[in-house]
């Protein structure tokens, strides 16, 4: 086995994956609330693999209610050293046609009041997000696609959005004028929370439709979202068995397995003792050291 443990965050349409070796679903407890199901463990290849379908097998868990804390901080606990997420995603440029792969490379955040961080009173940190992915894990996504038989457009801007209602007209004329790409509801927090868990994340998303800007195209459904979403399962399964296939044995470091240092302000004798507890998995490296 090399040093390599993935963690795939499955989202709509991908509710596990058959790929795996020795597969077994098991449950992790998080301080931060219940992830969104059980973790499918198992191996591709000389990779360890942790599975969790973003929105709950069945697809329960909406996504301004899925608990994105719990999910980073489980895939953690399960020893995962980066993240590897899909998503469907509308788009918001006349290129990404539906069918299309892209990987996001940065955020917008247009989501309200979803917890957002780990960090908090009694343990205050500031981590950057100017480069919200991960550059190596994100290249080795756009590759695995072209190895499935897949399109894949490498960087694209997210706009997330709180749903559950897809976008008036308005708004997605408006985020065309932001710069925004592609649109969907999972993105953020997550991506933020991975970067505090200091796990490099990549975001692969299929494109699923034109949200609702292109006077030449009937407005999104879900009907719509799902049926792409079936077509591309395949390539999704495939891209996922590619993507750890060939990762190379050895994991060399990512600075982002080093983004708490520099980042906590609060000094040792004014930290909260339980917001430490909780927080033994996502920042244990750096309250050891200190
Ligand atoms: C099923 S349509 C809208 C739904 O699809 C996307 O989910 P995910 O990002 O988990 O693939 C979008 O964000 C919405 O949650
Ligand atoms: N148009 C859209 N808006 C938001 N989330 C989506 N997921 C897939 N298509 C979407």
């Amino acid at each position: 086995m090399s040093d390599w443990t993935i963690g795939i965050i499955g989202g709509s349409g991908l509710y596990a994956i058959d790929a795996l070796e020795d597969p077994q679903w098991i449950a992790v407890q998080s301080p931060w609330g219940d992830p969104s199901d059980e973790i499918l463990c198992g191996t591709i290849g000389h990779v360890r693999v942790r599975f969790l379908p973003r929105h709950g097998r069945g697809h329960r868990i909406a996504p301004s209610t899925l608990d994105s804390r719990a999910n980073i901080d489980a895939l953690k606990r399960a020893g995962c050293t980066d993240i590897l997420a899909v998503s469907a995603v509308g788009s918001l440029s006349e290129e990404l046609a539906p069918g299309r792969f892209v990987t996001v490379d940065q955020f917008i955040d247009n989501t309200k009041g979803r917890p957002s961080s780990f960090f908090g009173d009694g343990f205050v940190a500031h981590v950057s997000m100017a480069d919200p992915v991960c550059d190596r894990l994100s290249r080795h996504a756009a590759k695995a696609v072209a190895a499935a038989g897949g399109e894949c457009t490498e960087g694209a801007t997210y706009l997330a959005m709180e749903g559950p209602q897809f976008s008036t007209r308005a708004e997605s004329r408006l985020y065309r004028h932001w710069g925004a790409e592609v649109i969907g509801m999972t993105g953020m927090p997550e991506a933020r929370l991975a970067r505090e868990a200091e796990l490099p994340y990549a975001l692969l998303a299929m494109v699923t439709d034109y949200d609702c800007w292109r006077d030449e195209t009937e407005a999104v459904d879900v009907g719509q979202v799902l049926d792409r979403m079936q077509d591309n399962a395949r390539l999704a399964r495939e891209t996922i068995e590619a993507f750890c296939k060939a990762l190379p044995r050895k994991r060399t470091p990512s600075p982002i397995d080093h983004a708490l240092d520099n980042a906590v302000v609060t000094a040792p004798e004014a930290r909260d003792k339980a917001l430490m507890t909780r927080l033994d998995a996502v920042a244990g490296r750096v309250i050891r050291q200190q």
